[in-house]
């Protein structure tokens, strides 16, 4: 499954250029400001605006061709859209919300796939209620259930923990993540949240002003300090792949491994094994040329600075290798940390010196694919 958009559409003031593909299943967080145009991207995409020019594919399929007056009916795209407002129909039971687009479906899902999606969304005991009935994160479930139910070959997602507060959030994301790693499909999902797409997102597309102005994988993007001032919406930071190593339900702590390091994380009660992510913003890490001793910071990590580089503010960003890497093997990972430029001054920081990276505060998300995306 993949998709292709080169778009330009004039909206208000703003001139849309937007010109990108995803090629694999997984979430593509679609980030940028407010404004920037990224509801206007996934409406051209669900065929509810037309643009002025370009074209989209979904899966070698022109969905949308202006030049060879091609525009398929939103039903006829086979892309399913789930709102920051759930928008179901109030009148409507659950089910009866769930199967609207299943029965309007030229290819709808089994019967028994429908049940699998009603299972791992867990809102097979609301059926029968009406959405007023419902919590926010149960309607943004099932809304997410109708999307499913009529078998889309793409999911386009808007903001769609936007309206919910924290609680209803996490109680949400773990479906988000379940969907991501067992549905295959490419969704498309817009966010604000940092810390949404630091846990979710696989690929990042960056908009600005209307126009696709980065595009990599979430690994790469967060680190990235060269995007003006869109990098500090962003809050640099560092998203790694580790694994847990041990496990003792009776230990207050967790480790585990990335890149030959050892990450010490409040108790996660994952099997060893498990793959997370580790989410770590640059603001949170200190750099000292010596390994401080009496700290309360559990992880100090032995690094090496690879670069330097000055931002719009009175700070600089500094990218540390975490393991030095043996020339042939794959260069190390990154961490980056942003300190003021005084700091660096007064600790005579330089590009090859060895430091240590002190670490305030890791987040640690729940789930990743077992290929470490
Ligand atoms: N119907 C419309 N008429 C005129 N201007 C519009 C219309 N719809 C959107 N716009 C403008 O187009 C621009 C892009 O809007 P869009 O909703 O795509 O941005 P966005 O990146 O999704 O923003 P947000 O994150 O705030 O939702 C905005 O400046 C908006 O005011």
């Amino acid at each position: 499954m993949s998709i292709a958009i080169d778009i330009r559409h004039k909206i208000g003031a703003l001139d849309l250029h937007a010109a990108f593909d995803i090629a694999e299943p997984g979430i593509t967080a679609l980030f940028g400001p407010s404004g920037s145009g990224k509801t206007t991207i996934i409406n051209a995409i669900a065929g509810l605006l037309r643009p002025d020019h370009g074209r989209i594919v979904i899966h070698d399929r022109a969905v949308f061709d202006r030049e060879r007056h091609i525009n398929l009916a939103p039903r006829k795209r086979r892309v399913g859209y789930v709102f920051q407002d759930a928008r179901l129909f109030p009148h409507l039971s659950v089910k009866a919300n769930l199967f609207y687009g299943h029965k309007r479906s030229d290819s709808p899902l089994t019967r028994s796939a429908c049940d699998d999606v009603i299972a791992m969304l867990g809102i097979g005991d609301l059926l029968s209620r009406r959405p007023n009935l419902l919590s926010g994160g149960e309607k943004q479930r099932v809304s997410l259930g109708r999307a499913l139910l009529a078998n889309p070959e793409i999911l386009l997602l808007d903001e769609p923990l936007s309206a919910l507060d924290q609680a209803r959030k996490n109680e949400i994301l773990p479906y988000l993540e379940h969907l991501r790693d067992t549905q295959h499909l490419p969704i498309l999902y817009v966010s604000h949240a940092i810390d949404e797409v630091a846990r979710l997102a696989d690929q990042m597309v960056v908009m600005e002003d209307g126009k696709t102005l980065a595009r990599g994988s979430v690994f790469d993007m967060l680190g990235r300090t060269d995007l003006g001032p869109l990098a500090g919406q962003f809050d640099t930071g560092t998203v790694l792949p580790a694994k847990v190593v041990s496990r003792d339900p009776k230990s207050i702590v967790s480790f585990l491994e990335c890149s030959g390091q050892r990450f010490v994380v409040p108790f996660l009660g994952k099997r060893s094994g498990s793959l997370v992510r580790l989410h770590i913003r640059a603001r949170d890490v200190m750099i000292a040329r010596a390994a401080p001793p009496g700290i309360s910071a559990n992880n100090i990590l032995p690094t090496r600075i690879m670069d330097i580089a000055g931002n719009s503010g009175d700070t600089l960003d500094i990218t540390l290798g975490l393991g030095h890497g043996d020339g042939d093997g794959p260069p190390p990972r990154t961490l980056h940390a942003r300190i003021t430029a005084w700091s660096a001054a007064r600790l005579k920081l330089a590009i090859g010196q060895d430091v240590f990276a002190v670490i305030k505060s890791v987040t640690v998300d729940g789930h990743m694919r077992q290929d470490g995306l």
